[in-house]
């Protein structure tokens, strides 16, 4: 698999280039077909970025964002990428984007899941973009270390949808796009900062059990080739 780190003084320049290249990226597709897509992480790491994207001027109205993964969380509850995303990333410029959303309130997460995957079929495949972040684990996306639903969720045979996912080191119950539907995005990136993550990919490419860390199915597996953005 083709990877290309892109490393950066810190996180603040790493967050505009980022934007740059994201806008960008959206910007051209727009142009090639009238619309785009982008499908983000969440946790602590993205923030800066999304505010930087949030405010490059691209014809937003013609793009839809949607989330890699997402915690069976209602979008009030702290725990929320949608609310993380509404907060840093849908104002300013960016807040004429459709947003589609993961979360559903439905008896179980596997029904979440079915509507979530209903939901977000009007989402051209590929993704335009597609931002992953890794976990200290070697998680991305939901696809957590030894989860129920993990072999089904990498196999890169495996449907375009949302999947749910439990994993003792997810917390909450989970919601995640599969594997085949995130990794022939036209931009892949992989977003991690910190020497601890570095060591963490370190550790994934000197190995190739993807239940002990499934980054590596992205690494090794992926269509597109992976830009790895990394700053201290
Ligand atoms: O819902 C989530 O938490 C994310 O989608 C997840 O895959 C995230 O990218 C990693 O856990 C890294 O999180 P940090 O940026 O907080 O280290």
């Amino acid at each position: 698999m083709e990877l290309s780190l892109h490393e950066f003084a810190d996180g603040a320049t790493l967050a505009e280039k980022l934007a740059d290249q994201v806008a960008h990226r959206l910007a051209a597709a727009i142009e090639a077909k009238g619309s785009a897509s982008l499908a983000v992480s969440g946790g602590s790491t993205p923030k800066k970025f999304f505010q930087a994207l949030s405010g490059r001027k691209i014809d937003w109205s013609k793009v839809t964002v949607t989330l890699v993964d997402e915690r069976f969380v209602p979008a009030d509850s702290p725990r929320s990428n949608h609310l993380l995303v509404k907060e840093n990333l849908l104002r300013n410029e960016a807040s004429s984007a459709r947003f589609i959303p993961l979360f559903h309130d439905r008896p179980s997460v596997d029904e979440a899941a079915a509507t979530a995957t209903q939901e977000t079929a009007s989402i051209g495949n590929p993704f335009d973009v597609v931002i992953l972040g890794m976990g200290g684990d070697g998680h991305t996306a939901s696809f957590f270390p030894h989860g129920n639903h993990l072999s089904q969720a990498l196999d890169e045979e495996g449907p375009r949808c949302v999947m749910p996912m439990e994993a003792e080191g997810a917390d909450e119950p989970r919601l995640t796009f599969s594997f085949s539907s995130l990794t022939d995005a036209g931009l892949l990136v992989l977003h991690v900062e910190g020497e601890a993550k570095k060591d963490v990919l370190k550790t994934a490419q000197s190995g190739t059990d993807e239940a002990e860390m499934p980054i590596r199915a992205v690494l090794n597996r992926a269509t597109s080739p992976v830009e790895i953005y990394w700053a201290p």
